[in-house]
């Protein structure tokens, strides 16, 4: 686990809204509850790559959750051309070519590459539905093995594998873990769910967490109460 003196900077704010305009409002609203947000491709997809460097230049962190997977030569080039954003992470699925592929295209400068191991909303059933044999368990520590060794910088997956996936990846590796909820907040589509409290407790780095703080009628309180579950 890395050391961050600022728990603020251990929560990251999903910004998974229809437009820039919304995603700069809510930003606003939140103020100085939160010092790092996520830009998925909804929001990319709306414009929202451009949002990347003006957050940035802000003082704000930003995470780039764009999920690639592709042949390695797309995922290469396509990880170059977005390496001066100013994205302080970028996603990439766990696949050893498309991981091995994101390393090379990085360079020296760009942003730290996280892996996406098996995404929060599955369990045992969808796994075994996309063709898996293994259990999510096991096919994350798979993975988690594999980002080790392709030179990722960290992994996402859920807390409820954290401590299992540090024993993997060493304390110099990042976990950023969705799938998040606050006490008493519905699990929407998540599947593998903890408190932020709970994920802290089981040695994560980040945490990510979207319409718990977004679809709340006060954002900024929502965000304040998670840091403080992160402390
Ligand atoms: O890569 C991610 O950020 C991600 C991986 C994963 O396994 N599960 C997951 O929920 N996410 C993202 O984390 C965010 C979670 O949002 P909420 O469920 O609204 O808190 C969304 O932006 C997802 O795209």
């Amino acid at each position: 686990m890395t050391e961050i003196d600022d728990p603020r900077d251990r929560l990251i704010v999903a910004l998974d809204v229809a437009s820039v305009a919304e995603a700069e409002a809510l930003v606003e609203r939140i103020g100085d509850a939160a010092t790092f947000y996520k830009v998925g491709y909804r929001l990319a997809y709306a414009g929202g790559l451009e949002l990347v460097p003006r957050l940035a230049r802000a003082g704000l962190k930003v995470f780039l959750d764009l999920k690639l997977h592709d042949i390695g030569n797309t995922v290469e080039e396509g990880v170059r051309a977005i390496t001066d954003l100013g994205a302080t992470f970028l996603t990439v699925h766990a696949y050893p070519q498309t991981m091995r592929a994101a390393v090379r295209g990085r360079g020296r400068d760009g942003p730290r590459l996280l892996a996406v191991t098996v995404l929060t909303s599955y369990d045992e059933a969808d796994a075994r539905e996309a063709g898996y044999a293994l259990s999510v368990a096991d096919l994350v520590a798979r993975r988690a093995a594999q980002a080790a060794e392709a030179g990722i910088d960290g992994v996402v997956c859920s807390a409820a594998e954290a401590t299992s996936v540090r024993g993997i990846v060493g304390a110099e590796r990042l976990i950023v873990t969705p799938g998040i909820r606050p006490a008493g907040s519905g699990t929407s589509d998540q599947k593998r769910v903890m408190t932020p409290g709970e994920a802290r407790a089981a040695g994560i780095d980040h945490v990510v967490v979207g319409r718990p703080i977004t679809g709340s009628a006060d954002p900024r309180a929502v965000a304040r109460a998670i840091v403080a579950e992160l402390a």
